[in-house]
């Protein structure tokens, strides 16, 4: 059994995602592109530096808020990151446009697609968006915030387990997670890499990680039965 991957958002200055990595984080996430739209949103050379400051071994994921298949493009070949997040609302880009984006991004960015855990539907949509995808992030979605996740709220993890049992790629589990919930959330789902993001802000804070949060998340994924393959 490997580790649990443990993935972390929003990162917007290059010291904190270093030292991110160096406390353990394995993916490092932040926003790349500015559209105006969510907190955290970096320009690609803002988004470069981020990916510049991490060690060898930890891999770098741009998430991004653009509709258009052929900027997301254009911000990968900038960026330079392993991961490429798509964070749009879920038909924004459709299967078609990842499979176009899939065959427009070098072989070695692998391409993850965001989507919101609502309801029965969303385990088929899961299956759909698994044939184009090299990852997929479970996330939660709430009306009146833009795109999928960064709400700070749980979904029903029953239904993402089950999209989980379905597909043959990597699932990451996302939406209002912290140290406290997430022992609880690998044992439901048992996904591949489990997300954090507003837990483990600086409270009230989107732009500032909370160091302190992120070491505490570390230890309680690593700690949880099924978080490591060192553990129980
Ligand atoms: O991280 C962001 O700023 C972001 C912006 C727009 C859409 C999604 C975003 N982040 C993703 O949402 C998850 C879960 O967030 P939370 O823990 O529920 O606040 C985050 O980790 C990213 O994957």
């Amino acid at each position: 059994m490997a580790d649990c991957v443990i993935q972390i958002y929003a990162f917007t200055r290059p010291e904190e995602a270093a030292a991110a990595a160096e406390m353990g984080v394995q993916q490092v996430g932040f926003v790349a592109g500015r559209y105006g739209l969510v907190h955290g949103e970096l320009d690609f050379a803002a988004a470069r530096a981020i990916v510049e400051a991490l060690p060898g071994g930890t891999r770098s994921v741009a998430l991004t808020m653009s509709t258009d298949v052929d900027e997301i493009v254009r911000m990968a070949a900038a960026v330079r990151p392993d991961i490429v997040h798509v964070s749009t609302d879920l038909y924004d880009v459709d299967v078609d446009g990842m499979r176009r984006l899939r065959s427009l991004l070098p072989e070695s960015v692998q391409l993850m697609k965001a989507v919101p855990v609502e309801d029965e539907a969303s385990v088929a949509a899961a299956q759909a968006f698994a044939q184009v995808s090299d990852l997929l992030l479970l996330d939660s979605k709430v009306s009146g915030f833009p795109g999928v996740g960064a709400t700070g709220a749980t979904h029903d993890w029953r239904l993402s387990r089950r999209i989980v049992e379905s597909v043959k790629i990597p699932v990451i589990l996302a939406g209002g997670l912290s140290a406290e919930n997430v022992a609880a959330s690998i044992a439901a789902v048992q996904p591949w890499g489990v997300d954090s993001n507003t837990a483990t802000n600086v409270p009230g804070d989107p732009l500032v990680k909370d160091m302190a949060r992120v070491a505490a998340f570390v230890r309680a994924v690593r700690a949880a039965p099924g978080g490591s393959a060192y553990g129980a």
